[in-house]
């Protein structure tokens, strides 16, 4: 890496850290003050006590053993004090790290949705990265007070060691052999931070299939293959390997650990040994002998400090290169900065289209060509994997295709803002939301502006034939919908009709997306739905030049197009109206004949 670019990542760092400070102090001043102030004298505590123990025993003139025992005396009145600070300052310090920790939460949340496209949720690399984040942003939040710690301990250090050098240079060495298991453990954090990046997708696999035995929805399919025991079993082996790795990886940390640890306590065998030895000889007071034995126990603690001060803030940079990472993904989206055209006067055009999934080498769709006119009903039609939902997904913009391009009335859609772009859709999909809530709000979530509006939800529930579910409701528009919170549990095909109101929100979208909406419903419901919605999206069409793209499986449904697209393993094979289509005797003919034999 060049200098320069050094230099511009130590610049973000620096700038996530002075914002993660701003946040703790900005959470409470007055309680940051005081953890300062706690951390401030904790951090000179060993080099004050040391010197007072020293004037206490050369200033009574008393003997070693006399000396050690006053000695001993003030060092456990200081270390209650010690330890009663401590327990304020971590208190006052959890609360502060908590609110922090919310906010880093929120934020961490937004990263996800800041971007208009979803693609970045089915990549492996952002997710894994999300996993550590989202597992360590605790870490993060006390990291203002890893830094002030770590800050307090070195020099806290310092001091100690220009002490212990005042009486003799020799006594710098057991300073020196301190930093032997810094070194160490610092090898060791980095191993550790490894193997949690490593274990991280692993993680989220034995997340998933632990979520697999324990949710509602799967457990139906579960207990009827009775395959729990096997999903269980896998998600326990992912455990165990992820285990074992981080068993091992601390062991061998904590086996450095106690090589280093071993080093310094050699070291301050020797110094106590060689400063008793210049007592002898003259040189040094009885006095420097409880200081080296005073500061010598205490230095263990503070070289310990600072070790896990600068290990903790080793991780807090390796988490915050995760943190810029993701930070840097979600910006990077093309910054849009036009506005979709109020009405539709052209329509949608796709020119040589293609997409690839993230990961995937086959495209899911190739050179697509298609001419969605405004006002239209499209019917998309194709057999299961034909590419339906992807185009969709491209049409909706969730998605940006990797080749070609599409526009909507001649302006391309990339730089169209997302946000407008899907202020001007409505629609209802096959997976649907199943939002527990009240009728109202499940319903009225479709169109934020009109949310509280009585009169518009029900407007909407009745243009989706959604009406007949509520009034079967025990409290109508008000009833609370969902097992979870003691409401009631619609059926699949009813939650499908409250999907299809919330989409009826929108009384003027320039486009109008029904894929498979109505594939829970029986097939006379179907087209009574289909009915209102042909009636819908023709409103649409006149008013602003709509577009509707209807994707279904029911040909009875599809015929009501004004054009239809036949999609196969990527690619538009046939187009046209119905009546043209079955005289083409195509894919179209033949998927329509072998489904109306079916319902013979
Ligand atoms: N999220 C995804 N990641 C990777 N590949 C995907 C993803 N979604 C769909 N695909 C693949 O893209 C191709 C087209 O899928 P798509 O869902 O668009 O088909 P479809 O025509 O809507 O099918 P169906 O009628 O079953 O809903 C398939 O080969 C599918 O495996």
């Amino acid at each position: 890496m060049k200098a320069q670019d050094l230099l511009s990542a130590w610049r973000r760092r620096q700038k996530v850290l002075g914002h993660l400070v701003r946040l703790t102090v900005r959470t409470n001043p007055r309680v940051a003050a005081i953890i300062l102030a706690t951390l401030g004298v904790q951090s000179v505590a060993p080099a004050l006590l040391a010197t007072t123990q020293r004037w206490l025993v050369q200033a009574t003139g008393l003997g070693v053993s006399a000396g050690l025992l006053v000695a001993l005396l003030v060092g456990a009145l200081a270390q209650t004090a010690n330890t009663a600070g401590n327990r304020v300052q971590t208190n006052l310090r959890f609360e502060v790290e908590e609110k922090v920790d919310l906010v880093l939460g929120r934020e961490i949340a937004d990263i996800t949705t800041t971007p208009s496209t979803v693609d970045h949720l089915e990549s492996p690399e952002f997710l894994n990265r999300l996993a550590v984040l989202r597992k360590s942003s605790g870490r993060l939040a006390s990291s203002c007070w890893t830094m002030v710690e770590t800050a307090g301990s070195v020099a806290g250090l310092a001091l100690s060691v220009a002490l212990l050098v005042g009486i003799h240079p020799f006594l710098a060495t057991m300073a020196l052999l301190g930093i032997v298991p810094l070194m160490v453990a610092k090898r060791g954090q980095r191993a550790m931070d490894r193997i949690r990046d490593l274990n991280a997708e692993g993680k989220r696999q034995e997340e998933r299939l632990h979520m697999l035995c324990v949710r509602p929805e799967p457990a139906k399919e579960v207990r009827i293959c009775r395959n729990g025991w096997e999903l269980s079993a896998l998600a326990d082996r992912l455990w165990r390997i992820g285990t074992r790795r981080e068993t091992v990886a601390q062991l061998k940390a904590s086996a450095w650990e106690a090589v280093g640890w071993s080093s310094y306590l050699l070291g301050f065998g020797a110094s106590i040994a060689a400063v008793a030895m210049l007592c002898r000889a003259g040189q040094a007071s009885t006095g420097d002998l409880v200081l080296v034995i005073s500061l010598g126990s205490s230095l263990r603690i503070q070289i310990g400090m600072t070790v896990s001060g600068m290990t903790r803030l080793g991780a807090v940079g390796h988490i915050m290169g995760h943190y810029l990472w993701l930070r840097a993904f979600a910006d990077s989206g093309e910054k849009a900065s036009t506005a979709p055209p109020s009405r539709l006067a052209k329509g949608l055009r796709l020119r040589d289209v293609e997409f690839i999934y993230p990961g995937r080498g086959t495209p899911a769709l190739s050179g697509v060509n298609l001419d969605l006119e405004a006002g239209s009903v499209i019917g998309l039609v194709g057999e299961n994997g034909a590419g339906k939902s992807t185009l969709i997904k491209l049409l909706t913009g969730v998605y940006r295709p990797t080749r070609g391009t599409i526009t909507v009335d001649g302006r391309p859609l990339t730089g169209i803002r997302p946000g407008a772009w899907f202020a001007k859709q409505s629609g209802a999909f096959q997976d649907f939301l199943q939002p527990q809530t009240t009728v109202m709000e499940s319903i009225g979530i479709g169109d934020l502006e009109h949310l509280h509006d009585r009169a518009f939800v029900g407007s909407s529930a009745e243009r989706a034939g959604a009406d007949s579910v509520i009034t079967q409701l025990p409290q109508g528009i008000d009833t609370q919908l969902g097992s979870l919170f003691g409401g009631v549990e619609p059926s699949i095909g009813q939650w499908q009709k409250l999907a299809l109101a919330r989409a009826a929100m929108r009384e003027q979208p320039l486009l109008l997306v029904l894929d498979e909406p109505t594939a829970a419903l029986d097939p006379q419901a179907e087209h009574e739905l289909f009915e209102r919605f042909a009636a819908l999206a023709s409103r649409a069409g006149r008013q602003c030049g709509a577009v509707t793209v209807l994707v279904s499986h029911r040909f009875s449904t599809v015929t009501m197009a004004d054009h239809i697209v036949v999609l196969d393993r990527g690619t538009v094979v046939e187009q046209g109206t119905h009546a043209e289509l079955i005289r083409a005797e195509g894919l179209y003919h033949e998927l329509f004949t072998a489904q109306a034999k079916g319902y013979l």
